[in-house]
């Protein structure tokens, strides 16, 4: 494991904000961290970076306990937690060169890592004058730049604008997918978290609540077919008569489970050539406030 906390507990005077946690990240994962505002995500990725303090024997990077390794953990990872620190008068470039000499890396890394994270153009611009998603990525490239194994990203898509969230996405999957870099990155949002996670923690209140592959949440977070249709009684006995299971059927729709895109297009045909005129045919999956109720009601 990359990373592992065993029974991690964390408390802000009275209030317990990281509740026995036992997180497993594994090599070459890209592991979300989802749950609410507030559920004590950032506090636990601060603990892993030893920013804020942990009990002995709770927390252990690459399978060494973090206090008594901090140096050696802390150098095999990178992080962005909150605003990335960038100095807004120097150019991205400067600021990577500044942090070459700090870390006495040799300086022609900066030039890699601004074309790692697709800065190479905008590489001699005042940092300052970057949009919000740039930022991130001249973060995320300040935080490559000693060649991590492992790197946490804390919200690393929040405020950015649609185009700043694709392409953090696959700025993600391509460190992972290509450069074997182990990720966990931290969300609210499940939607965001599915399409590049291949594992999934679910933490609220400070408990996990879910830790599984991306494949396991799926299961759990079965999602349905809405089906807008016309004459919907008649269209939900005649989807009946013909094998399938309706769930609910509402003024205008119909739900049903959903189970692939083939079956999807077969239900669609089917009410098409049986006289039916299909509106609109869609999945639904369930949003992260869903999927708690589930999560509690099945434990
Ligand atoms: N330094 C602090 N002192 C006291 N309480 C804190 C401190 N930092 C965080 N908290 C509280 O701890 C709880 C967890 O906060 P945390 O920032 O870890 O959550 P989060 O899941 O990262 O949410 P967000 O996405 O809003 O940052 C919250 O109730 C927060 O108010």
């Amino acid at each position: 494991m990359v990373i592992e906390t065993r029974g991690l507990n964390h408390y802000f005077g009275q209030q317990k904000v990281v509740d026995n946690l036992s997180l497993k990240v594994q090599k070459g994962s890209i592991y979300g961290f989802l749950g609410p505002n507030g559920a004590g995500k950032t506090t636990s990725i601060k603990i892993l970076l030893n920013l804020l303090k942990s009990q002995k024997d709770t927390v252990y990077l690459f399978g060494k306990e973090i206090n008594s390794n901090r140096i050696k953990s802390l150098k095999r990872l990178g992080a962005l937690v909150e605003q990335p620190a960038i100095y807004a008068h120097l150019s991205g470039k400067e600021n990577l060169i500044n942090r070459c000499i700090l870390l006495s890396i040799n300086k022609r890394k900066a030039d890699e890592m601004l074309a790692l994270v697709g800065l190479t153009e905008a590489a001699d611009k005042k940092a300052g004058k970057y949009s919000l998603g740039m930022k991130q990525r001249l973060g995320i490239s300040l935080a490559l730049l000693s060649d991590p194994e492992l790197l946490l990203l804390d919200e690393p898509t929040n405020g950015l604008d649609p185009n700043g969230i694709i392409e953090i996405r696959n700025l993600m999957i391509e460190l992972a997918s290509k450069h074997g870099k182990t990720i966990l990155v931290s969300s609210h949002l499940l939607s965001e978290i599915e399409r590049i996670a291949t594992h999934v923690g679910i933490i609220n209140k400070g408990k996990l609540l879910f830790q599984g592959t991306i494949t396991e949440l799926h299961d759990l977070s079965k999602p349905t077919i809405e089906i807008e249709v016309s004459d919907i009684d008649r269209a939900s006995e005649f989807l009946k008569s013909n094998g399938f299971e309706v769930n609910t059927i509402e003024e205008k729709k119909i739900s049903l489970m959903y189970k692939s895109a083939e079956e999807s297009g077969k239900i669609n045909t089917l009410l098409v050539q049986n006289g039916f005129t299909v509106s609109s045919i869609y999945q639904v999956r369930k949003d992260l406030e869903h999927l708690f109720l589930d999560i509690t009601k099945n434990n």
